[in-house]
């Protein structure tokens, strides 16, 4: 029997009963019930994946460690929520590692992987270069290796980490099966032609969701994520002052939001063009005998950075509601990716929907975000289980 074909019929009968882990305590969407559940159909993407998908017996299942590590979904949790607590800013951080992660090449912890030689990092690609959060998941996963060595894969704990994000940020929880390995490799080329860009326009997002497997109504749903977190001045400066090459401010933006972006982005110019600043590198935290809360001071210092807006800008507490679609409806959103989801009529369509109403956008992000995670996995016997997250095993 095919393997997706068990995936699919795994995802159906376990709607009903299971939708959220054993030791899971939310409640799942806003009104409990249930959006139409996609066909996980593993991608296919030539090469690698085909070979993987045909090779693998293993698939996802809920709780996969209910002998192996029955406290791994727990330790994922109260671990993100106790550095959560201490730093915000790890929240949005872990989504985009997620997204990072699941878009290129699948969900199997790839970005995560150091340089070696002959062998350059996904975290080294231009798209990365401002990716955080590899430092928390150090974090975690030293705990779960603490508890039950060698058995939780960091794929597992990139993806659970991120819903935990989500839900700390105001989101959904969505259920998410468990099982997924380690890659052997990383793929920075692909990282870097993969990865939109903050500059693409309608066309090449839709082309580059719609080549993952995404529809116009979940690619508008997934960039809802940019409602919470922050974007770097440099990622949109030339919307402010100097738009394909005008000398001039994007004409399609607010002019009050744009005299606001310009007053937080107005300082060097050339220093907002310089790469931002790395997080902790492998030898600050794993080899070092930190104490947890030394580890935390230095993450924090790693998230000091350059100028930046929050992309809940209107104040603090509006994460993962209305006010990004509605930004949008107002030609105040931030990047210039984000503001052509306003410039074609089915993706519009979709902005007026989420930014009128906070539920139907709840359930479209929840269930995008389930299919993103199950992008590309592998499964047993294929990849690995690493210990340190960096360095194959
Ligand atoms: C067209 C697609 C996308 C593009 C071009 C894009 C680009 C960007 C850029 C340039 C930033 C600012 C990074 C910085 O200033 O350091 C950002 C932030 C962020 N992105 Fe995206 N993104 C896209 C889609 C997504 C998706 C699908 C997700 C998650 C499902 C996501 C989650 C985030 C989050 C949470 C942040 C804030 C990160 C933080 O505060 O640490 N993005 N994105």
């Amino acid at each position: 029997q095919d393997v997706d074909d068990i995936n699919v019929k795994l995802e159906f009968s376990s709607r009903t009963d299971k939708y959220c882990s054993r030791d899971s305590q939310y409640s799942i969407f806003d009104d409990h019930s249930f959006p139409p559940l996609p066909l996980f159909a593993t991608t296919s993407v030539e090469g690698r994946k085909l070979q993987q998908q045909t090779a693998s017996v293993g698939f996802l299942i809920y709780d996969y460690y209910q002998q192996t590590c029955p406290q791994a979904e727990r330790i994922i949790r109260s671990s993100v929520r106790s550095l959560f607590r201490k730093q915000p800013q790890i929240a949005p951080a872990l989504l985009r590692l997620a997204f990072h992660d699941c878009f290129v090449e699948g969900c199997d912890a790839s970005v995560l992987l150091d340089s070696v030689e002959g062998m350059h990092s996904e975290k080294e690609s231009p798209p990365n270069e401002s990716l955080k959060g590899f430092d928390v998941i150090d974090i975690v996963k030293l705990e779960l290796e603490e508890a039950c060595p060698g058995v939780v894969s960091c794929a597992d704990a990139v993806v659970l980490a991120a819903r935990e994000s989500i839900v700390l940020s105001g989101g959904p929880f969505y259920p998410l099966k468990t099982g997924r390995r380690d890659s052997v490799s990383s793929f920075a080329e692909d990282a870097t032609f993969e990865l939109p860009s903050p500059q693409d326009d309608l066309s090449k997002i839709i082309e580059s969701f719609s080549s993952k497997g995404f529809d116009e109504r979940e690619t508008v749903s997934l960039l809802g994520a940019h409602s919470t977190g922050v974007i770097h001045c440099k990622f949109f400066v030339n919307r402010l002052f100097n738009f394909s090459g005008t000398n001039s401010s994007d004409p399609t933006m607010d002019s009050e939001f744009l005299s606001f972006l310009r007053s937080k982005c107005n300082t060097n110019q050339a220093s907002l063009m310089s790469p931002i600043s790395k997080s902790l590198s492998p030898s600050q935290l794993i080899s070092t005998s930190l104490s947890p809360s030394s580890i935390i001071h230095k993450l924090s210092s790693s998230l000091v950075e350059e100028p930046a807006i929050p992309m809940d800008f209107e104040g603090p507490g509006e994460s993962f509601g209305t006010l990004y679609y509605r930004s949008l409806l107002q030609g105040r959103g931030i990047l210039y990716v984000d503001q052509q989801l306003t410039a074609g009529e089915e993706t519009k369509t979709w902005v007026q929907a989420y930014a009128s109403d906070v539920s139907l956008f709840h359930k479209d992000f929840g269930t995008t975000m389930m299919k993103l995670s199950n992008l590309g996995v592998l499964t047993a016997p294929m990849g690995q289980i690493r210990k340190d997250c960096r360095k194959v095993s």
